[in-house]
């Protein structure tokens, strides 16, 4: 047996908003930040299992906060005894302590923190067997996989039953999926040209030497001034042709009627998709705005909190992108249901990727589904985003615009030391005045 001995929160923040990397309408200079936490075994080889979500600065604070109060439910206890019920495991995680539930329930900060301990747990799974998490997920059979997920609130749109069926049919296959993956990587598209508080000159150099690396895919911010808006698409589109994708991405600035007026606006741009054009609660006006902006596409999810919400966009034909986000989901098993949800609506999945470590968990995300759920690449295509990945242990990989398959043990999650003392927050050198650069 191993036993999860200690639990450690650390408040980790990168300064990106000295360069405006990251910003978009809403979020106007966000530090990006991770609440990361490293669990401690008894193995004799030192085992460790690490995690992180995902912030954008001041609310790591509160953030660390919540994953220390919820460490007791899980030192002291061994790791066989979690992964033989995952499914047990994370109801209990996320619902076990009622006092802590009343603050969501499974949303906000309570869920951002389970998901940086559930994440560490798949984190420790997967170096114990010496498998990338990817792997680890595709080698199990779909009753194992099944057992690793808390059904509740989605049997409506989802049983047990129908997951292994959804996963049965994809088992013919799944050997050769693997090898095109190694053989070609998964394709991906970049956001680094788009932040909204990058200048126009800055912007038109990051589409260009971002064409030179092979993207096919680019997507800009909205959601500021439209007349700005359109300069910035009309700079892309000089930039990178009409024969390339181009996604708009308004982090939920406008009103449902206002996004459908400002995206046919904007529409001369021909772009693939909006992404949250309102608020990301509002489901109705996720289907309105489709309904009246098709071929545009929709697109959400990163602020989507749970298996709930999902199930109704995807019931409520509200979207045709699901963006579901590694670490404010639940962590993996919630993020596991999602992709099955999505499956069975038929639905791509093309997850959140802006932020600290995000694309070092997506691609693990976004394999599993080509592998062993969905089976296709249609309409699929992960975000990238470039900064921050020089800091992980196990960074992502990219190669003419497609993330190369990661092989290392583990959730590629692991930062090195020196990084963490760097960006350790308030005291880490990258925080004291004078400091520059991340
Ligand atoms: C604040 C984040 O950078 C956000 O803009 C990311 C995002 O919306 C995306 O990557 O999409
Ligand atoms: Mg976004």
């Amino acid at each position: 047996m191993t036993t999860i001995t200690h639990l450690q929160a650390r408040d980790i923040r990168f300064p990106t908003s000295r360069q405006l990397d990251g910003s978009d309408a809403m979020n106007e200079a966000p530090d990006y930040s991770a609440t990361y936490v490293t669990l401690t075994t008894d193995a004799d080889d030192g085992l460790q299992g690490h995690g992180l979500t995902f912030t954008i600065g001041r609310g790591n604070d509160v953030c660390v906060m919540a994953v220390e109060a919820l460490a007791s439910r899980i030192v002291g206890r061994d790791l066989e005894t979690i992964t033989a019920d995952m499914g047990t495991f994370w109801r209990d995680l996320t619902s076990g302590d009622s006092q802590l539930r009343w603050l969501g329930p499974e949303k906000g900060v309570m869920h951002l923190a389970s998901a940086a301990i559930v994440n560490a747990v798949w984190d420790l799974w997967a170096k114990r067997e010496g498998k990338p998490v990817w792997k680890l997920l595709v080698d199990m059979t779909p009753e194992q996989l099944v057992r690793c997920l808390d059904f509740r609130f989605v049997t409506d749109a989802l049983t047990p039953q129908e997951a292994i069926g959804l996963l049965k049919r994809r088992e013919a296959g799944k050997a050769e999926r693997e090898a095109h993956m190694r053989a070609e990587g998964y394709p991906g598209y970049t956001t680094s040209a788009g932040w909204l508080g990058y200048s126009e000159d800055k912007m038109r150099r990051l589409a260009r030497e971002a064409l030179a690396e092979g993207w096919t895919h680019f997507k800009q911010k909205v959601g500021g001034n439209l007349e700005e808006d359109r300069q910035r698409a009309r700079i892309l589109r000089e930039e990178i042709g009409w024969e390339r994708a181009l996604m708009m991405d308004a982090n939920q600035m406008w009103e449902v009627d206002e996004a459908v007026a400002n995206m046919r606006d904007l529409a001369e741009f021909d772009p693939l998709w909006i992404e949250e054009p309102t608020s990301p609660d509002d489901i109705l006006g996720h289907a309105e705005i489709r309904r009246r902006l098709a071929p545009i596409g929709v697109a959400t999810g990163e602020h989507c909190h749970n298996r709930v919400m999902f199930k109704q966009l995807l019931q409520a034909g509200a979207i045709d992108y699901c963006q579901l986000d590694a670490a404010r989901l639940g962590g993996l098993n919630e993020v596991i249901i999602v992709t099955l949800l999505a499956a069975k609506y038929d639905v791509p999945i093309c997850p959140h990727g802006g932020g600290v470590g995000l694309c070092e968990y997506t691609q693990h995300i976004s394999l599993f589904d080509y592998i062993a759920v969905s089976g296709s690449l249609d309409g699929r295509i992960l975000e990238y985003v470039d900064h921050l990945h020089e800091h992980f242990v196990d960074p992502v990989r990219i190669r003419q615009g497609r993330y190369q398959v990661p092989e290392a043990p583990g959730y590629s999650i692991t930062l090195h030391d020196d990084a963490l003392e760097r960006h350790q927050y308030p005291d880490g050198a990258a925080w004291q005045e004078g400091s520059a650069g991340n």
